[in-house]
């Protein structure tokens, strides 16, 4: 079992506070790291893999510090954002390089192997230049996974994929999870994370904003103020009459054909408003949430 802790941890470039004092708890399995551009979820994956040291605080596998540890540098796979590898070798000899450089004792073994963990056997005598998106991503993933480590971190494994090699990737980590390795990857895509992580760090703006089982996040995140606009055969009408209702906050009309309002949270209001609207024969043409952006759902969090 490899365990990954964060006690205290800070991080500043100059001014910039990137990390706020996190505290984080990782175990085995998947874990998504949630949070908006510039949240801080790369120096988290970076402390985590032990090369850059936190301004403040600990990170440790398994009890001990993995900064400037070689013998955790052993245990940890690190899958970079940046897209440009060394195009010009072939899918095999980057990874054998990869191999190489842990010191991985048959490393030509180790490149076929995990190639073939990734399924691009197929495809390693290519060049690089020649791969997709999603074929770069897994061979990357590939490299990082030569000296078989029992942490994978991945920073936005799945950007730019389209929604096969999305899938293709997804099936790999949970096969990769199933083998009892600790898993952590970050993305700004609520429902990347949704569809593998057992558990969900949220960080914004440098702060560990909310963790738990995806249940408990998406909860955290629907039982929140919404604003909806509403459409209707009478807005003058449903207005009054959903302020009567206890989970409406506010209602106001918007110019002459839409109705702006605000419920305490979205079960109770999903409820409401068809059931307002039947018995008082009332038309609703549309309701549209106005502030799902992930933005206005994350400063809710870091706010409550
Ligand atoms: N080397 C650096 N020097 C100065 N500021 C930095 C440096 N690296 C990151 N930052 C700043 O730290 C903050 C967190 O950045 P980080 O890249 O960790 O966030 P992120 O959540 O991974 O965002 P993204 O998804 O956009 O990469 C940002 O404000 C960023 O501008």
């Amino acid at each position: 079992m490899t365990e990954l802790d964060l006690t205290d941890v800070s991080r500043w470039y100059g001014n910039v506070v990137a990390v706020n004092d996190v505290n984080m708890h990782i175990g085995p399995g998947i874990t998504g790291l949630l949070g908006p551009n510039g949240a801080g979820k790369s120096t988290l994956l970076s402390m985590m893999a032990g090369l850059l040291p936190p301004s403040a605080g600990t990170v440790t596998i398994d009890g001990r510090p993995t900064r400037a540890n070689i013998a955790i540098y052993r245990q940890i796979g690190l899958v970079p954002v940046q897209e440009s590898l060394y195009d010009f070798l072939t899918g095999e000899q980057f990874v054998r390089l990869n191999a190489e450089l842990q010191k991985v004792p048959q490393p030509g073994l180790a490149a076929k192997r995990a190639i073939g963990l990734v399924e691009m056997s197929d495809a390693a005598d290519r060049k690089i230049s020649t791969y997709s998106k999603g074929m770069k991503q897994r061979i990357k993933v590939a490299s990082a996974l030569t000296h078989d480590p029992a942490v994978l971190l991945l920073d936005e494994p799945f950007n730019g994929m389209d929604p096969i090699q999305r899938r293709h990737m997804m099936a790999l980590l949970t096969q990769f999870a199933e083998q009892g390795r600790t898993i952590v990857f970050s993305s700004h895509i609520l429902e990347e994370v949704e569809q593998i992580a057992r558990q969900v760090e949220v960080v914004v703006a440098g702060r560990h904003a909310a963790s738990g089982d995806f249940a408990a996040i998406r909860r955290l995140m629907t039982d929140r103020p919404n604003q909806y606009l509403v459409r209707s055969s009478d807005d003058r009408r449903l207005a009054a009459l959903l302020l009567a209702e206890p989970c409406v906050r506010g209602a106001r009309l918007r110019g002459d054909t839409a109705l702006e309002v605000e419920a305490d949270d979205f079960g109770g209001f999903a409820q409401v408003i068809p059931k307002v609207a039947r018995d008082n024969a009332i038309r609703v043409f549309e309701v549209t949430p106005t502030d799902e952006s992930l933005e206005s759902v994350f400063s809710y969090l870091v706010n409550s």
